[in-house]
Order: C-alpha cells, then structure tokens, then sequence
C-alpha cells in the first residue's frame, strides 16, 4: 500500500496487475447522509469521508487498485471558481503520473456537469476521468450511489474509455460531459443529453454505441497547466417583464461576459436589447443562449448577431456556457474566435 498522507488503498493485495484508479472526493450525496432510511431527499449532503466511502465498497478491489483523496468535502451548488481551478490542476497533476490509469471525481449532481465539462474543456490526457454523484444518500432505500461508484471506478479503469475524454457515469450509462445535465431533480435517472448517452456499463462491461465528436481533452486550445485565474462572467435570466436591472447591476459588479438565458431561440425581449448593447460598449461580450433545455441556438435567428457583434451559445446550456467564456477570454479571445469555440466545444 501507498503510504500517502490522506490517501487510503483499498483494494487487496496482489494489485499491482489491477489498474490504479484514484478517486477524489468533493462531496455531494454521494457522500451524504440521512437520518433514516426513509431519507431519500431530505439529508445532509457531504458528510462521508472518502476512506469510508471506499472502504464500505469491496467489490472496487475487484475492479481496480483505488486510491482516494479527500479535495473538498461540500455541496456542489457551492462550487466557485477556484474550485474548479483546484480541481483541475489536481486531476492535471495524476493523469501526468505513470502509475495512474484514470480518475473519478465524486461530486454533487447540482453541478456536476459544470465541473465535468471544465475538466473536459482543461485537463490533457487521454486517460479516463469519470465524474460521479447520487441522487440518493447511502444511508437511503435503493442508495444509487454505490452502483453508480463502482461503474464510474470500472469506466476509469478501462481501456476502452481512453481518448472518449471526461465521462458522467450514473443510473447504469456512459455520458459525454460536453452533453449531459442534470435534467430531473429528484429520481435517480436524472442525468440525460439531448444527443444521447455514449453507452452504458452493466455488471463490470463498458457496452459503447457512439463516441464524441466536439474538441476535448488532448485536442482542446485551453490547459489547466496554463491557466492562473478565471475571469468574472454572469448569467442573465430572461422571463416576462424583465427590466434591465440585473445586467447593470452584473457589469457594475465587474462582470467581463453576460450569458443571456434567453426565450426560446435565445430571443431577448425588446427593452433588454439596448442595456445589453450598453454593457457591451463598455467592454461586456454578449454570449446569446437559451432557458430551454433542448435545441440550439441559431446565429441571427431572433437577434442580429453579426450587427451587434454578439455570440450564439448553440447547445450549450447557460451555466456551461458560461464556462467555455470564462476560458476563452482568459485567453483573450475576440468574439468571433469564442464563436468558433461555441461551434466547436
Ligand atoms: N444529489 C445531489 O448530489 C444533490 C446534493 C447537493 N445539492 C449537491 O449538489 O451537492
């Protein structure tokens, strides 16, 4: 066994044949805990300690050699920036060592998918990384979490997985992270894409059926390696009888990029039209994308996008969108190149 500080092997000897999958825990309900068993929605999220959670779990050493690390212990709808960062640089640091064959991030399903896609988006490898949570708590009826464990430890573990970049393992399927949300809050089958999962894993077996076409991991412009700090950008809201106040109040508070979550096609109501072109003289890109879940974004269907100099967000869901802004500009990018992003990410 490693004697690293903070980390715990769990796996039994002879291991060395198994491949080494290190998990790094962030919290969640994956790690959560209710008072009963009858608590499958109202418990505390990020309890369990990562050597617990593993430990409670011998059926991984028959999947891999498993490490843990314990990177932060909270809920996911808490996750800031330099979270992301840390997380990122970390996972960066394993996948560069010769004895690591992949990596599962545990996470909080609120914004997993965010984190999933920043890593997808960062971290050059072609090893597998498996992101994963639980809709219930382990202490619950038909805890999904362990299941959704071990298929995350099995995809990570896989040679198959390799160069199919960062990967979302819940309710029995493989997702793309570029593709996937958390689309139902409250029942176990809560993660869906509108193109579809890549596959599933069912007792120990990867079973592929379509692999990602957009930019990621070893082919993307943007490295974690190289990255020093994010900058500000926000997500405006759009809904009836929205006023200005939030977009001024957002480039007020320092923001570099608005996400517009506009109505359906990305439409911005008439009266938004001229505060977000305000924003934008004042140095503020505009990034057009939609509240509705599903479809896509059209350049200059609803807004003309090539007069104003503004961004289609395509599929992207605000709050990723966000993400693959925040990058581009820390990279200085224009508004066309973030819109070549947009098509390409
Ligand atoms: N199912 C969950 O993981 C939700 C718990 C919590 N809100 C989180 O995202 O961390």
């Amino acid at each position: 066994q490693d004697a690293v500080p903070g980390v715990v092997t769990t796996a039994a000897a002879p291991a060395a044949a198994r491949p080494h999958v290190v998990v790094l825990a962030t919290g969640g309900t994956i790690a959560g805990a209710g008072a009963s068993a009858m608590n499958s929605a109202t418990y505390t999220a990020a309890k369990v300690p990562v050597d617990k959670l593993l430990a409670g779990l011998p059926e991984l050493s028959q999947v891999a050699r498993v490490s843990g690390e314990q990177v932060f212990q909270i809920a996911s709808e808490s996750f800031t920036n330099d979270n992301l960062l840390t997380l990122a640089r970390r996972v960066s640091q394993l996948v560069k060592q010769p004895d690591v064959d992949g990596i599962v991030v545990t996470h909080g399903t609120d914004t997993l998918a965010e984190t999933a896609y920043f890593l997808g988006l960062t971290v050059h490898t072609d090893k597998p990384i498996a992101v994963v949570g639980s809709m219930r708590p382990g202490t619950a009826l038909s805890a999904d979490g362990a299941l959704n464990l071990v298929n995350a430890v099995h995809v990570a573990a896989s040679k198959d997985a390799r160069g199919k970049g960062v990967l979302v393992t819940m309710n029995d399927e493989i997702q793309t992270a570029r593709d996937v949300n958390k689309d139902v809050n409250i029942q176990t089958g809560a993660f869906k894409s509108q193109w579809g999962p890549l596959g599933m894993v069912v007792e120990g077996r990867n079973y592929w059926f379509r692999a990602p076409i957009k930019r990621h991991t070893q082919q993307s412009e943007f490295n974690i390696d190289t990255i020093e700090r994010l900058p500000q950008v926000d997500i405006v809201y759009a809904y009836g009888n929205v006023q200005p106040t939030a977009v001024q109040a957002l480039v007020a508070g320092g923001a570099k990029a608005l996400i517009h979550a506009g109505t359906g096609n990305g439409s911005v109501a008439d009266r938004m039209v001229q505060p977000l072109r305000d924003a934008q003289a004042q140095g503020v890109m505009i990034v057009r994308s939609s509240r509705v879940p599903y479809g896509f974004v059209l350049r200059n269907a609803e807004q003309p996008d090539d007069k104003y100099d503004w961004v289609a967000a395509h599929d992207m869901r605000p709050e990723k969108a966000r993400l693959l802004t925040m990058l581009a500009l820390a990279r200085g990018a224009s508004t066309s190149e973030l819109q070549r992003m947009f098509w390409e990410y």
